[in-house]
């Protein structure tokens, strides 16, 4: 069984999804306070940004060892987003194994309209569970196919039907690695849009480590695509999102009708967003191989910790992970990885 395509409000071509603070949560370690949650759904609301992630970086339930804990628990950061939110919905991010059904039924008790469900791009089969109970809360329901990048457009398509089936309104090409570079994307919003139809969306979620989150957002459109997800300043994974600012202000240009108001969403970067960033994400060395390697974004502050811990540089650790192909959930590998960087070195030196 399939679910009505969600509605947007007023005229708009495409809905932004901004993720400042879900994504942007792997970027400030987690760190959010309750004061730049409000401040940031605020200025976002104002702006006219119709969708606001707030989760930890990995989801309902990633405040862990594993991923790192949150300075303030999710459910009061998505409570107080609820708060301030007027016109926008606040979405939250899961995935299954790590976030629960009861942890989704705990968000949306604090006020959260949609679920994001993420998995592995070949592995839809897990979020089967996970559509079904969203959409019995009554809640929009988007799938996340991380590491797209991975398989070929025609399997993502198949994986794509199986999350639609489930429940899916919305399946989003999901450049984890931000690996794909133009008809990468375009080649996969077609694909999904042939293989779904009308039986839901499509979406797109990029990050800047080759620096195309921008025009493959553009690009992504053109092939179909009706939700596209940004962050204010960039703030996310690896070398960060696309933009919502730079999104808005290029769509607008295009004609291509976001609802955004440029000089509030300009503003929510500049004045809000901008003061609290610790670390700026930037292409850098270790971003761009990311991109090149095809490695999981949010493994950037993993590496590094590892590279500083067990010296061996955070660009080698994450080329070899990407020669493995690690994916999201094999964070622990990553000190395998810098060991047996760092021993082969000292076995080379002896
Ligand atoms: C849990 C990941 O951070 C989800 C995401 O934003 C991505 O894969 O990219
Ligand atoms: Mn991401």
């Amino acid at each position: 069984m399939t679910h009505p395509i969600p509605e947007f409000s007023g005229d708009v071509d495409v809905r932004l999804t901004d993720t400042t603070l879900r994504d942007g949560s792997h970027a400030m370690s987690h760190q959010f306070t309750e004061e730049q949650v409000r401040t940031t759904v605020r200025a976002l609301d104002d702006a006219g940004v119709q969708v606001i992630e707030v989760t930890h970086g990995d989801g309902l339930g990633g405040s862990s060892f594993n991923y790192g804990f949150s300075a303030v628990d999710e459910m009061s950061l998505i409570k107080a987003a609820v708060a301030e939110a007027h016109q926008a919905k606040i979405a939250v991010l899961m995935l299954p194994g790590l976030g629960t059904v009861e942890k989704l039924h705990e968000a949306h008790n604090m006020g959260a309209q949609i679920a994001r469900i993420a998995t592995h791009c070949t592995e839809a089969d897990v979020s089967i569970q996970h559509f079904g109970a969203a959409r019995e809360l009554g809640m929009e329901t988007v799938g996340f196919l991380m590491l797209s990048h991975m398989i070929s457009p025609e399997e993502l398509a198949k994986q794509a039907r199986i999350m639609v089936d489930a429940g899916c309104q919305c399946v989003y090409v999901v450049d984890s690695a931000g690996a794909l570079i133009l008809e990468d994307v375009s080649d996969r919003v077609s694909a999904i849009v042939a293989e779904i139809g009308n039986d839901a969306q499509v979406g797109y979620h990029g990050h800047q480590n080759m620096s195309f989150g921008v025009a493959n957002s553009v690009l992504a459109y053109r092939a179909g695509a009706r939700q596209i997800d940004g962050s204010l300043c960039a703030l996310g994974a690896g070398a960060g999102n696309s933009p919502t600012e730079v999104l808005a202000t290029s769509f607008e240009r295009l004609g291509i009708r976001t609802g955004v108001d440029i000089n509030g969403v300009l503003g929510a970067a500049e004045d809000v967003v901008k003061p609290f960033i610790r670390r700026m994400p930037i292409m850098d060395r270790s971003s761009i191989t990311q991109g090149y390697a095809g490695v999981y974004s949010s493994f950037l502050l993993h590496a590094e910790r590892a590279a500083e811990r067990y010296g061996v540089p955070a660009h080698e650790i994450l080329m070899k992970v990407g020669e493995y192909g690690y994916v999201g959930g094999q964070e622990d590998m990553i000190i395998d990885v810098a060991l047996e960087l760092r021993d082969g070195k000292k076995k080379a030196s002896v």
